[in-house]
């Protein structure tokens, strides 16, 4: 409790307030908090090796002798209790050496070994692995997520050791409203569910996509701080379509084509009974569902569930916030956005996500009507694996077609249905170029020479597709042809590039990452019921106004990984503030809707960072149950 009184204020309302909440010495608005010396101990029901193979409870050898005592730990472990700090140091002299020794494959073998390792780590004590992992982010996100869990979720059978999180199969249907309770935890907030058919730019990766839902969930935990007691990865087998799969004697999913039609939504609307029968509160992320699903999910589900799409939602936030921030980087108010030219490669989920948010962003701006809505949609320019898509293009994606240019139109810019991209980016002459493609080296020399012709002062280009093999172009090649007076983002990291004339090319990640852990955080705190457009919009914003003038004048417009929690923190109050301004909040655990109606935007921003977990060992006692 100590270290939540320490963040407020003595005269503080909120404080007042809270205090009327504790009841019998317990301090019930953040039961998820961690216990250190002096707090609220873990109840744990087992004891002995039991406690030591469980990692949500193992300190290893950070166990205190009168714990060891306490859970019969006495001579199960060396003698010489270390402190948290000291075992992370073993941990980390282990890992640097290891990771100079490793060989595992030719792409990249140290990032591979390193996420081995890490995992190694992740089975046996979960809060040493997430203390390593929020201390180092900058270094270890690239490895539990993009770019290495591609490569992971590639070799994923050779990988496997223990399993994480459930697996839900077509074989299971009937059964998944009573197996959702062989999951231990009884509160769950957060799932991230995958049907594994586009995992990141690999296509269809089948059950070895449960690896992004995991590397999904490590940023929860890191960024958000949920409780990785609370966090479930999820896989839904229902088959696969990639030939090599089928025919893999190792591959540990079902082996047979994709379920379609009603047979797939029966499927997975018989998972969202069941886990929200028994979590009524959970929180479900979809991931990497081919677009053909996921925008058909997003809106069976979204009204009656408290659910989202990430590659739809949260990446359609990033994006969102990286124009504005090209806006602001050309000198211009953020008002000017509706008269940016945008060329966007890619109409799958994450491209016509990015679509419509765009355009309801620029109608916003214009006047909110509908007029302002259909005159936005002139500023983008939309080229698929088929060439610019006009409203002369046959058996047209549904999806798309609010984006299919007129023909006579494109006549008149010297365009017509499948122009290719640099004969679009030659006659458009756009501010922007984003790419989500999953097409690695689509923004070739010559498109990026044709963008030359942009009529922007600052041209822009999002090289959004994952993982980094799959980037439209790398920041080398845009800045070694457009010279420094660009903006560059990619969705996988890269590093600045040094232009020799001692200047530096900055290269933003534009990720998701950035919004979905406040997103879910948000939505969890504020006991919002669905996650509506409002929290999405907020939760741009703010993430678009994180950078300051001087840093995106630079071109700096999205925040370094390192400032991933305090993002997070921002990002969720701003989705709480909409859910308790669209009247959505109904509150979580003992903070009710009408204590979280009166919070000052100072306090919101106190409750969210004192339930974020801390990775703390908690004091241990052991019950019998
Ligand atoms: N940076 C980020 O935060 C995010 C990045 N992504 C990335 O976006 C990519 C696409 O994801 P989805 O939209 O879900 O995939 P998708 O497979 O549904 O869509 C891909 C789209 O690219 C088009 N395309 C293929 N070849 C092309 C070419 N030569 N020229 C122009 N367009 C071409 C396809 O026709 C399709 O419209 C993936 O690589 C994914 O990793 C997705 C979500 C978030
Ligand atoms: C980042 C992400 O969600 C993707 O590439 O699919
Ligand atoms: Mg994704």
């Amino acid at each position: 409790m100590a270290i939540f009184w320490k963040h407020v204020k003595s005269s503080s309302p909120l404080l007042q307030r809270l205090k009327r909440h504790i009841t019998g010495g317990h301090y019930l608005l953040s039961r998820s908090f961690t216990t250190t010396e002096g707090h609220r101990p873990t109840i744990v029901h087992k004891r002995s090796l039991d406690i030591l193979h469980d990692p949500w409870f193992n300190k290893g050898t950070a166990f205190s002798m009168t714990e060891r005592d306490r859970l019969d730990l006495r001579g199960l472990l060396p003698p010489n209790v270390v402190s948290s700090e000291v075992q992370i140091e073993r941990f980390m002299v282990d890992l640097k050496r290891l990771e100079v020794q490793a060989r595992d494959g030719p792409s990249d073998p140290n990032a591979l070994a390193k996420w081995r390792i890490l995992n190694r780590l992740h089975d046996r004590n979960e809060t040493m692995y997430y203390k390593v992992l929020i201390a180092n982010i900058e270094e270890y996100a690239p490895i539990v997520y993009t770019p290495t869990v591609g490569l992971v979720c590639q070799n994923y059978s050779g990988l496997f050791r223990r399993p994480r999180g459930m697996y839900f199969s077509a074989e299971d249907r009937g059964e998944m409203m009573s197996m959702v309770y062989n999951w231990p935890a009884d509160q769950v907030d957060m799932i991230v569910v995958t049907d594994g058919s586009r995992i990141l730019g690999l296509g269809d990766l089948g059950v070895q996509g449960i690896g992004i839902a995991i590397g999904k969930l490590d940023l929860y935990v890191a960024a958000a701080g949920i409780n990785p007691q609370r966090v479930l990865p999820v896989m839904i087998d229902v088959g696969t379509n990639n030939t090599k799969l089928l025919e893999d004697p190792l591959y540990l999913g079902l082996q047979q084509h994709r379920l379609d039609g009603d047979e797939y939504l029966a499927v997975i609307d018989e998972f969202m009974e069941a886990v929200f029968t028994r979590w009524p509160n959970v929180i479900v992320q979809f991931e990497d569902f081919q677009s053909k699903w996921a925008f058909k999910l997003l809106q069976r589900y979204r009204t009656t569930y408290r659910m989202f799409n990430d590659d739809v939602q949260g990446t359609a936030g990033v994006a969102i916030a990286g124009l504005l921030g090209a806006v602001r980087a050309q000198g211009r108010p953020m008002i000017d956005f509706p008269k940016q030219k945008i060329v966007v490669a890619g109409a799958g989920s994450a491209g016509i996500g990015v679509l419509n948010a765009a355009r309801k962003t620029m109608a916003r701006m214009l006047g909110n009507n509908e007029f302002a809505f259909q005159s936005a949609k002139s500023q983008f320019w939309v080229v698929d694996a088929k060439g610019l898509i006009t409203e002369g293009r046959e058996d047209i994606d549904p999806d798309a077609l609010p984006f299919a240019r007129n023909l006579k139109e494109m006549d008149r810019q010297g365009l017509r249905e499948g122009a290719s991209l640099v004969e679009v980016v030659k006659q458009v002459k756009p501010d922007v170029l984003l790419g989500l493609s999953a097409v690695g080296g689509l923004f070739s020399n010559e498109v990026l020479e044709a963008l030359k012709g942009s009529t922007s002062t600052r041209p822009a280009i999002f090289a959004m597709s994952n993982p980094t093999k799959n980037a439209e172009c790398t920041p080398e090649e845009a800045f070694s042809i457009l010279g420094d007076n660009i903006i560059f983002a990619s969705g996988s990291p890269f590093s600045n590039v040094d232009l020799g004339n001692g200047h530096i090319g900055h290269c933003n990640q534009g990720n998701n990452m950035y919004l979905f852990p406040g997103i879910g955080l948000g939505t969890l705190l504020s006991g919002s019921r669905i996650v509506s457009d409002g929290m999405l919009q907020a939760a741009a914003e703010r993430l678009a106004a994180y950078m300051s003038e001087e840093e995106v004048l630079k071109g700096v417009i999205f925040p370094s990984i390192s400032r991933i929690r305090d993002i997070t923190l921002e990002v969720a109050a701003a989705v709480i503030k909409e859910a308790v301004e669209e009247d959505l909040a109904e509150g979580y655990h003992e903070m009710d809707a009408r204590e979280l109606h009166r919070l000052s935007p100072d306090e919101i921003k106190d409750y969210v960072k004192n339930n974020m977990w801390n990775p703390e060992y908690p004091t241990l006692v052991y019950r019998h149950e």
